[in-house]
């Protein structure tokens, strides 16, 4: 499902972000990524997502070369990866509905469909009945369901959360990972880049550890120290 075979990527500046890394990550599989601040994990994700180009080696997503992809085939590949960050990334003057909805009508979903689906996604994520709230009339941890709604509405292939839990409490963290097992169970892949120590403990998934831009671990069922 992803393979990264040799991956370089320094910055315009000369930092070295990624340093040789080599990995596989097979359908299905849900994955914590950790290490210390500066050690290349969101630029991991960026380059995943075609944000960034590797220096050097080749990263294979879903069978597809992601070096020799076409500019104008990006939008239509990115609408296969769900993403969610630390900062939630609502959009403000929309209500909860309509940031689900909004994934869908960017992919030109008919609007019979989207009627079925956002409400379905927002059961899912548990927050039905909140449709008409704006973000800032939520907590933070429904404002990461909401997120998480729209990353799962048009039925990714891969869910790429960048420290999903990182602005929330140790117990609304919990849940919102319980729910990233969910939807890892339902046949998603997932990443979770992290810095949560006990979340990382009590899931025990692959846990990849990073460290100036090179793996250096890479274990089944284990913990954050390894
Ligand atoms: N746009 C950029 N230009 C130059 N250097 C960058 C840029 N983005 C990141 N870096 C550098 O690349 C290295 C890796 O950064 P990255 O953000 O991938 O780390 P990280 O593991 O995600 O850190 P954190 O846990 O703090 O989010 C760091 O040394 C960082 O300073």
């Amino acid at each position: 499902m992803i393979t990264l075979e040799n991956v370089v990527k320094s910055y315009p500046n000369g930092v070295g972000a990624i340093n040789g890394i080599s990995l596989h990550i097979d359908r299905g599989e849900f994955v914590f990524i950790v290490g210390d601040s500066g050690s290349g994990k969101s630029t991991l994700i960026k380059l995943l997502l075609k944000e960034l180009e590797p220096t050097e080696g080749t990263i294979r997503v879903n069978g597809v070369l992601l070096n020799r992809m076409k500019k104008r085939n990006i939008p239509k590949y990115r609408r296969k990866i769900g993403c969610v960050f630390q900062d939630f990334r609502l959009l403000k003057d929309r209500n909860v509905y309509e940031n689900v909805a909004f994934a869908q009508r960017v992919i030109v979903t008919p609007t019979k469909e989207i009627k079925k689906n956002v409400p379905a996604m927002l059961s899912l994520v548990g927050l039905a009945e909140k449709y008409k709230s704006f973000p800032r009339q939520l907590s933070g941890g429904e404002q990461q369901r909401v997120a998480l709604a729209r990353a799962l509405v048009n039925s990714p292939d891969i869910l790429l959360a960048d420290e999903p839990t990182g602005n929330l409490d140790p117990k609304t963290s919990r849940e919102i990972m319980k729910l990233l097992e969910e939807i890892n169970a339902r046949g998603t892949t997932v990443l979770v880049v992290t810095h949560d120590q006990d979340i990382v403990n009590t899931l025990k998934k692959r846990v990849i550890r990073m460290q100036k831009g090179i793996i250096t671990g890479d274990e089944k069922e284990s913990g954050y120290i390894g």
